[in-house]
């Protein structure tokens, strides 16, 4: 059963959350229970219309989960989640915390708090060279050149890919470029690490491979997906629908309670609740 989408987000699955320190905000203000503790990830009432259209509706979350899954259909809101989660875009109403960093304002410290890895590198790469691609994220932190250039190398040299310091990006396949996005990111040491569906253009073995890069980064990995199995076994997960907040908890249940929901509404003969 999928539950409405409230504003005050303080629904029945609302309230199956808390996989390890986790809680929404605007629950702690029913209950009273006093200011919040500093969480990773902390977002408050977040707000997002775009020409009068809302695209995030009330979107509050406080967690330290390590591996956190957010699902959703076509149009739910992923994408724009995930880009208001790295600071890339600006909600128009509520706050967006990670590590104690205002992702929209500080910039600088955005960069060291959350990465973000899209679908398509494409959308990501703004330089011609690897090593150019990689160096500028570290730049903008404020690094200086020669610590720069070291860093790059030993980035790099993890992946064995030292050859790739003056490689052309347009002559690197999607999957070589996805990895020096992934290296780029890396390099930056974020504390949180958001993918949005960021191996689904990439073979088997090449998307194994950057999986098990992942999974053994020292941080907190967000994964966008539309496919429960996916992150069925993270800690927690979030379940968006219409830009709202429909169900979160541990990511199994979520997992579960989507799946059934999405298999239900397939098996239906038309596409009139198709989102958007
Ligand atoms: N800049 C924008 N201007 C207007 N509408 C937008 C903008 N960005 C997103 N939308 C709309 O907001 C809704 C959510 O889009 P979003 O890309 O976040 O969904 P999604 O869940 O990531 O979808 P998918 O799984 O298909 O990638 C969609 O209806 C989309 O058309």
């Amino acid at each position: 059963m999928v539950a409405s989408a409230r504003d005050d987000n303080v629904s029945y699955f609302s309230l199956l959350r808390c996989a390890g320190r986790c809680r929404t905000t605007s629950l702690s203000k029913v209950l009273n229970i006093g200011p919040s503790p500093a969480f990773l990830i902390e977002l408050d009432a977040v707000d997002l219309s775009v020409d009068g259209r809302d695209i995030l509706r009330g979107i509050s979350l406080a967690t330290d989960a390590r591996r956190l899954g957010i699902l959703g259909r076509n149009g739910s809101g992923k994408t724009t989640l995930a880009r208001v989660l790295a600071g890339l875009q600006k909600p128009t109403g509520g706050r967006v915390r990670i590590a104690g960093i205002d992702v929209v304002r500080d910039r600088r410290g955005a960069l060291g708090a959350v990465g973000i890895l899209f679908q398509n590198p494409d959308h990501q790469i703004i330089f011609p060279t690897v090593g150019e691609e990689i160096s500028f994220g570290l730049a903008q932190m404020g690094m200086i050149k020669s610590e720069v250039r070291n860093h790059v190398a030993q980035t790099l040299a993890r992946f064995g890919k030292l050859a790739w310091l003056e490689a052309a990006i347009h002559q690197l396949s999607q999957g070589q470029r996805q990895l020096v996005c992934l290296m780029a990111v890396l390099a930056m040491n974020p504390k949180v690490i958001i993918l949005d569906e960021p191996f689904a253009g990439l073979d088997i073995p090449t998307a194994m491979h950057l999986s098990r890069v992942l999974a053994h980064a020292n941080c907190t990995l967000v994964h966008i997906t539309h496919d429960p199995r996916v992150i069925a076994l993270y800690d927690h997960a979030l379940w968006i629908e219409g830009g709202a907040i429909a169900m979160q908890g541990p990511a199994a249940q979520v997992a579960q309670a989507f799946e059934t929901a999405m298999i239900e509404l397939g098996e239906r003969d038309d596409l009139t609740d198709l989102t958007g």
